[in-house]
């Protein structure tokens, strides 16, 4: 009986976890989908780079060898950017391939496209590996759309983020050395500025948001911060009050939009995201039938990361996009003004009269109330503001418990 031939595009972190993944586990796999699984071939960039012990792996930096081979399967994208991992889908699944993508950037802006295509070519497309690292979560998403109608998602989506804030704090690292140690762990994308700078964690939002609501975020109208601006100082503020910084993306349909945040933001003991630390991801689903679920793991790295795509493996032929309910558009979620911590000069600082200030904690911390728009437009560059989120009841008590304005 012959195997599944899978091409496999790039052997950095992700594409060695699947070699070996592969290898390691051809018993159960072979048991699950009654053949044996072959890594054909490999695409690298620089070919020099390399020493494949298996000598009947094909190792080449030229996608046309791949996908001429006699027999070809499947194809695994664990390459890097837009392009040429568009391309190389494309024709890939114009020959009948299936293809199995963990690069959310070229997800990100052409996942629609290469769904429509994979549908026509009636091949299956796997992209569990583009979100949350090793966690379920769009195999979760794709089971709860068949009855429930999804209302908003939350979540840490960036592991290296994580990391590094969490190294920050706990470890007293720099931010420069918190993100050598998460690119020498295989967490932090090629360039990491996709990581720190919110993009990565932007990216992964796109996915969700197409495959949840059907449409993606206006890009322009989305919001989409890094940790950049984050310091060790800002960080000790926050622990006195009890709160961490974690980087949180969130997805709700507004009308007839989606609407996207990716920022950092403070969170308290209370908030389900205080205790996810180091490289774990965390996603929380509201669904109108179920109600809140939330999923937690590693989201990146190499193991972590080869198993959302050898699951995808064993889904193979299955390409099941729920269809997403149109009728009864969600009006948006009504909420009372969002609490921020402005941190900074904040004892100096005459705020607008729009801001509700809740309590001046110290001199370089005060709590308020006020507008997205009001924040965003404050003429005051001794401040950087940061949303708390969750029970706002927390920084009403907090307020009692400082010196009132
Ligand atoms: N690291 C992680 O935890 C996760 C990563 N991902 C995604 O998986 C993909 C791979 O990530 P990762 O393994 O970390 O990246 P690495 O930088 O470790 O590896 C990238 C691999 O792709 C090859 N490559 C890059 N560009 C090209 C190109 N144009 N043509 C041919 N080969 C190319 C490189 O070749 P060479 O070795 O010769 O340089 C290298 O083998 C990315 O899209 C990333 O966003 C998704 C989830 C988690
Ligand atoms: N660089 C990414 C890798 C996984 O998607 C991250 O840190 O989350």
């Amino acid at each position: 009986m012959s195997a599944i031939s899978v091409g496999l595009l790039g052997f950095g972190t992700v594409g060695k976890g699947v070699y070996e993944t592969i290898n390691k586990h051809q018993g159960r796999l072979q048991a699950i989908l009654g053949k044996q699984v072959k890594v054909s071939a490999i695409l690298v960039k620089n070919v020099d780079k390399h020493d494949l012990p298996d000598k009947d792996v094909l190792l080449t930096d030229d996608f046309q060898k791949i996908i001429e081979l006699p027999k070809l399967d499947v194809v695994i994208d664990a390459i890097v950017g837009k392009e040429p991992g568009y391309t190389y889908l494309r024709q890939a699944v114009t020959r009948g391939c299936h293809v199995i993508t963990a690069n959310k950037e070229m997800f990100a802006h052409h996942g629609s496209e290469l769904k429509t295509l994979a549908k026509e070519h009636n091949v299956s497309l796997g992209f569990e590996a583009t979100v949350g690292g090793g966690i379920p979560i769009i195999q979760t998403l794709k089971q709860l759309l068949n009855a429930n109608k999804i209302e908003r998602i939350e979540g840490i989506l960036n592991g290296t983020s994580n990391f590094i804030l969490t190294s920050m704090r706990e470890e007293k690292l720099s931010f420069e050395t918190a993100l050598k140690i998460a690119q020498e762990k295989g967490y932090a994308e090629a360039d990491p500025e996709n990581d720190i700078e919110g993009y990565d964690a932007f990216y992964k939002a796109v996915v969700l948001s197409e495959l949840v609501f059907g449409k993606t975020p206006e890009w322009e109208k989305s919001t989409r911060k890094g940790i950049t601006d984050i310091s060790i100082e800002q960080i000790n503020i926050a622990s006195s009050l009890g709160l961490r910084f974690k980087h949180v993306a969130s997805l709700e349909k507004e009308k007839n939009e989606v609407r996207c945040t990716v920022k950092p933001v403070l969170v308290g003991e209370s908030h389900p995201l205080y205790r996810v630390e180091g490289v774990q991801n965390a996603v929380s689903i509201d669904a109108d039938i179920v109600g809140n679920i939330s999923l937690q793991g590693p989201g990146a790295g190499m193991f972590p990361t080869a198993s959302a795509i050898v699951e995808d493996l064993i889904h193979l032929g299955t390409n099941d996009f729920p269809a997403v309910f149109e009728e009864d558009e969600a009006e948006g979620i009504e909420g009372g003004l969002p609490v921020w911590a402005l941190l900074g000069e904040a004892d100096h600082a005459k705020l607008p009269e729009d801001f509700e200030i809740l309590g001046r904690i110290s001199s370089d911390a005060v709590i308020v109330k006020a507008s997205e728009e009001a924040v965003d437009s404050l003429d005051d560059t001794t401040l950087i503001a940061y949303q708390i989120l969750g029970d706002h009841g927390f920084a009403e008590v907090l307020a009692e418990q400082v010196q009132p304005v």
